[in-house]
């Protein structure tokens, strides 16, 4: 889709905002299912004209909704009256040649109906999944350009729940409700017309009838947007425990919680039975009351027509015609309430949507970017102050200097700034003051995509996609030959056990890579930076969660990665890094040790204890 951003005019400039806290983000954006928002939007009208700006690209299919859509409307309308003139004018007066012209004629309005219906429905289908596929893009195309930030304060349901949720409800409303406050609109004006045409002492019993049937059903439908919304809420609640449940399976089958967690949930579930069984029988009689309404109000319409007609008042087609159109008076006006409804929670999942479009993306810089190639791989921190929130220092004043092709291991105690430090070489957030330089440019002047492209990510947590053991290491370098893949992956070791599969290279893996085991994961992932052949190199080493054949396996393979690299490893266990060229000790922020292991041992100081502790600890 060529810029196909209508709703994002802002995405690009300064005023865009990039405060995500300040974002008035809801909880659990997700749509409200009983149809009633709990969210009414906040600008409306600017709302519908973003939306609108998605709609006008699909101009072909919106005329031909709005055409069948009045087409159809015109059918429904003329059926009563042709009926009312087949009784009058050829029924009554046994004109049997007429009555089968007029009854060849009606049949034509039906079919031509039928045809028109299934023509707008194909098209207002079209014209809703296409437009929510453009927004779905546009959404996911954000979620690749915002920064870190934005997702550290959501969670990945709620931003799950932004695309498809909160666009399925706008695509829902723009599929039936569109068309329906269209064809409402014109059957309740056209209805009136044709009534008034017909007798206006009949148009008046029928619009009796009318406020009686629209407060029974305003009254039932309340209590059942209660009964459906708390029973969303309740499926919110069992889903909400199943996925904790199987997700920390093996904690609870550790703990032996399984009757306690079997008993949470037939409190949970049964919660839900009782509500459902609420909502869905009252939802289920809803149909049948208001049949009974409508037969009611049949009878009140066919009673004062016949005293009408009884006076020569009007004929009886005209109260055949009438019972049909007090039909299509009434159904649009308990349909638009409801549509209104339905409409107002569309805006407001559309607004969800379009605050996230809005968000200021990460590559927009106001800094002039230079695309300088970095090849050496010199990395200098200069006084780096950093803290993720305002009023919270991570790192603070940290001077760093790495020489092309140097190994530097950090090391420190839990929460002290190493992996900051790497989110911040990688720009995934911004420095508050100070600077970092790589080959003597400050990274703020660098093209964020430009510096990536240089950094190899070996993470702890071996990331893998879906897709072919192939597919995954070609990740580093998309345009790669075959020969090339395998290579790297010689290189990390890994061929032996890819070519132990029963696929090879072409073996599958889901999205967790569950088909593969943890060590397996972290080679892939090494042969996957092999492959990228970055200047510059991030290692978060693998702990205990592999055995240690396979851990000497993965020392390798990162030993083959780190040479001629500038390598940063974060370390937990010291014997990884006796190599090291330089050893930063991170102590709350600061480095408060740095040298070589001798060096470092003979200082006696922190890193000496910790090594110690270690050292104890396997022996
Ligand atoms: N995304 C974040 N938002 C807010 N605070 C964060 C975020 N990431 C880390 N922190 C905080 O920053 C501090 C430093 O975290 P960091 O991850 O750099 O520590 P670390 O030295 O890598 O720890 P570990 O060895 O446990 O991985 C911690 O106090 C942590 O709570």
């Amino acid at each position: 889709m060529a810029n196909s951003n209508p709703s994002n005019p802002n995405a690009s400039t300064s005023k865009a905002p990039t405060n995500f806290d300040q974002m008035g983000f809801r909880p659990g954006g997700g749509p409200n299912h009983a149809g009633v928002p709990k969210v009414r939007s906040k600008n409306a009208s600017g709302t519908m004209r973003r939306i609108w700006g998605y709609l006008k690209q699909q101009r072909q299919a919106l005329v031909w909704v709005i055409l069948c859509t009045v087409l159809t409307s015109v059918f429904a309308l003329l059926g009563p009256y042709l009926i009312g003139r087949m009784i009058d004018d050829y029924i009554m007066p046994k004109q049997f040649d007429g009555f089968v012209r007029m009854g060849m004629i009606l049949l034509g309005v039906y079919l031509f109906s039928a045809l028109f219906t299934w023509i707008q429905q194909y098209m207002a289908s079209s014209l809703s999944q296409n437009t929510v596929r453009d927004m779905r893009e546009d959404l996911f195309n954000q979620y690749q350009r915002l920064p870190i930030q934005f997702f550290d304060q959501k969670t990945h349901g709620e931003l799950m729940s932004r695309t498809t949720n909160d666009i399925s409800n706008v695509s829902n409303t723009l599929n039936q409700t569109v068309v329906q406050l269209i064809s409402s609109v014109l059957m309740l004006v056209g209805s009136l017309v044709m009534m008034l045409s017909l007798s206006i002492w009949m148009t008046l019993i029928t619009m009796l009838t009318i406020p009686l049937i629209a407060f029974i059903t305003k009254r039932i439908s309340k209590h059942m947007r209660h009964f459906f919304s708390e029973q969303q809420k309740q499926l919110g609640e069992v889903n909400g425990f199943v996925q904790e449940n199987i997700s920390g399976l093996k904690v609870v089958k550790v703990f032996g919680r399984e009757e306690k967690a079997v008993e949470q949930f037939r409190e949970i579930n049964e919660r839900l039975r009782a509500i459902g069984v609420k909502a869905q029988s009252l939802s289920g009689s809803m149909g049948p009351m208001m049949n009974t309404m409508r037969n009611i109000s049949f009878l009140v319409i066919a009673v004062f027509g016949a005293i009408f007609a009884y006076h020569d008042m009007i004929t009886i087609g005209v109260i055949v015609s009438f019972l049909n159109y007090s039909n299509q008076f009434s159904q649009p006006i308990n349909q638009l309430a409801n549509q209104y409804n339905m409409f107002q929670s569309a805006i407001a999942g559309a607004e969800r949507v379009f605050e996230v479009l809005d968000l200021k993306p990460e590559v927009t810089d106001d800094a002039p970017q230079s695309q300088q190639a970095l090849i050496h791989g010199e990395v200098v921190f200069e006084d780096v102050c950093f803290g993720y929130k305002p009023e919270v220092d991570v790192l603070k004043g940290l001077s760093l200097h790495a020489s092309p092709g140097q190994m530097i291991a950090l090391v420190g105690p839990t929460g002290a700034g190493k992996t900051t430090v790497i989110n911040l070489l990688t720009r995934f957030y911004d420095i508050r003051s100070g600077r970092i330089l790589i080959d003597g440019e400050d990274i703020q002047q660098l093209d964020k995509q430009a510096l990536r492209q240089q950094i190899g990510l070996v993470l702890q947590d071996a990331y893998v996609f879906s897709g072919t053991i192939r597919d995954n290491i070609r990740y580093g370098r998309l345009n790669a030959t075959d020969q090339e893949v395998e290579e790297a992956a010689r290189l990390a070791n890994a061929d032996t056990f890819i070519r132990k599969l029963p696929r090879g290279y072409d073996t599958p893996l889901n999205a967790e890579g569950s088909n593969l085991s943890q060590g397996q994961r972290q080679l892939l992932t090494i042969a996957r930076a092999v492959l990228a052949n970055p200047c510059i190199l991030i290692l978060d080493e693998a702990t205990s969660s592999v055995d240690t054949r396979t851990e000497l396996h993965i020392q390798e393979a990162m030993k083959t990665l780190m040479k001629g690299r500038t390598s940063f490893v974060i370390a937990h266990r010291l014997s990884t890094i006796q190599e090291a060229d330089a050893i930063l000790v991170i102590q709350d922020g600061q480095i408060t040790e740095q040298g070589t292991h001798d060096q470092l041992i003979a200082r006696n100081g922190f890193y000496n204890h910790m090594y110690q502790n270690q050292f104890a600890s396997s022996v």
